[in-house]
């Protein structure tokens, strides 16, 4: 009996994701909003024939209804990056939005997982950790930032490179955040040994921080990535059901370092210092994270480097975030 919220559930992300949750036969219950055409996307969505009921809630009069009685609401609300814009130009619009969800949520389940998608993830997450903080709900276990895209792409760039590597199965850990040189990729650190040149291990890891930066210019001017978004979304969603369920998963996801104080130890030695949020590995389990997982040996020269560079432009979009939810 799992009950999710799809917050944004008419958009481009939000419909396929919603669609992929009605085939998860772990959901119970689906809960689909948006401030348009939602009741269309739910309607269709809930002749699919799986068990889950699937309702539509449109509007902000009915956010209180949509967020109530949920295990997990998945966010992504907010707009998408259009050519020339990154993703720290969204903050404007999409802060506000992330935020008057995420009070939503506190107030009427305040112990439910939280997923944000909505951008930039590196400045939305700790808004909408002061949000939970100032409701008095806050439990960095169950707060997380969802950066499986860069997981995603980490594993089928490698299999563009070498067509010997199974896409499906290779994991490698991408830490830092979710935009730009915030990505992190360890390469060095993938599930299976990934033989590549020092240039080839560059362009990699140039070409997973810019993923996002292809698919927003093959659809000029239409958006950004949505299908494979609504994939990896999905992905983590299903992990935390499963956590939910007792099973013990992993998957990287950009969290508050509190969520395991000492697990955080290892990848602040690493470079992350003093940071409050970060993407790492994470067990989780059903309260959300049970732990931050070691990466198991040391990171390259070069990813050492590049976390580094990633700490200091994630300090500002930490502070940015914090500061929008305290109205500094
Ligand atoms: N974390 C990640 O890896 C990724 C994040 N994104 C981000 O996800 C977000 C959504 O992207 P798309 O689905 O392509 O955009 P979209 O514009 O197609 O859909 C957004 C949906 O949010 C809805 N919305 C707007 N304000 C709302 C509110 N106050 N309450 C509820 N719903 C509201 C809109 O009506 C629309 O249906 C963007 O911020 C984008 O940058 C996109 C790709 C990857
Ligand atoms: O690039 C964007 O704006 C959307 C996004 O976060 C991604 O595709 O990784």
């Amino acid at each position: 009996m799992v009950s999710v919220a799809v917050l944004g559930a008419a958009g481009g992300i939000g419909q396929p994701l919603s669609l992929l949750l009605k085939l998860n036969t772990s959901v119970t219950k689906l809960h689909l909003y948006d401030i348009v055409n939602v009741p269309g996307v739910a309607a269709d969505i809930s002749h699919v024939a799986t068990n889950s009921e699937v309702k539509s809630f449109l509007g902000p009069k009915q956010l209180a209804d949509a967020v109530t009685g949920i295990d997990l609401a998945v966010i992504p609300a907010g707009v998408p990056r259009k050519p020339g814009m990154t993703r720290d130009d969204l903050f404007k619009i999409n802060a506000g939005i992330v935020k008057t969800l995420v009070e939503a949520i506190a107030e009427n389940s305040p112990r439910a997982f939280i997923a944000v998608i909505s951008n930039p993830v590196n400045s939305t997450v700790p808004i909408a950790a002061e949000v939970l903080k100032a409701k008095g709900v806050f439990d960095p276990r169950r707060l997380f930032g969802v950066t499986t895209l860069d997981v995603v792409r980490a594993s089928r760039f490698v299999r563009d490179l070498r067509s010997n590597v199974d896409a499906a199965s290779l994991r490698v850990p991408v830490v830092g955040g979710h935009s730009g040189t915030t990505i992190v990729p360890l390469v060095s650190l993938a599930s299976s040994p990934v033989e590549l040149s020092e240039s080839e291990i560059k362009e990699l890891t140039n070409r997973i921080q810019f993923g996002g930066d292809e698919v927003v210019k093959a659809k000029d001017g239409a958006g950004s990535a949505t299908l494979s978004m609504a994939y990896a979304g999905a992905r983590f969603a299903d992990s935390l059901i499963r956590g939910i369920k007792g099973e013990s998963v992993v998957e990287p996801s950009f969290i508050a370092l509190a969520a395991d104080p000492a697990g955080a130890e290892e990848i602040r030695k690493l470079g992350a210092g003093d940071l409050e949020f970060f993407a790492v590995p994470v067990e989780l389990s059903d309260k959300g994270v049970s732990r931050i997982v070691s990466l198991g040996a040391e990171p390259s020269a070069f990813e050492r480097e590049a976390i580094a560079v990633a700490a200091e432009a994630l300090s500002a979009n930490i502070t940015t975030g914090v500061n929008f939810a305290k109205g500094a």
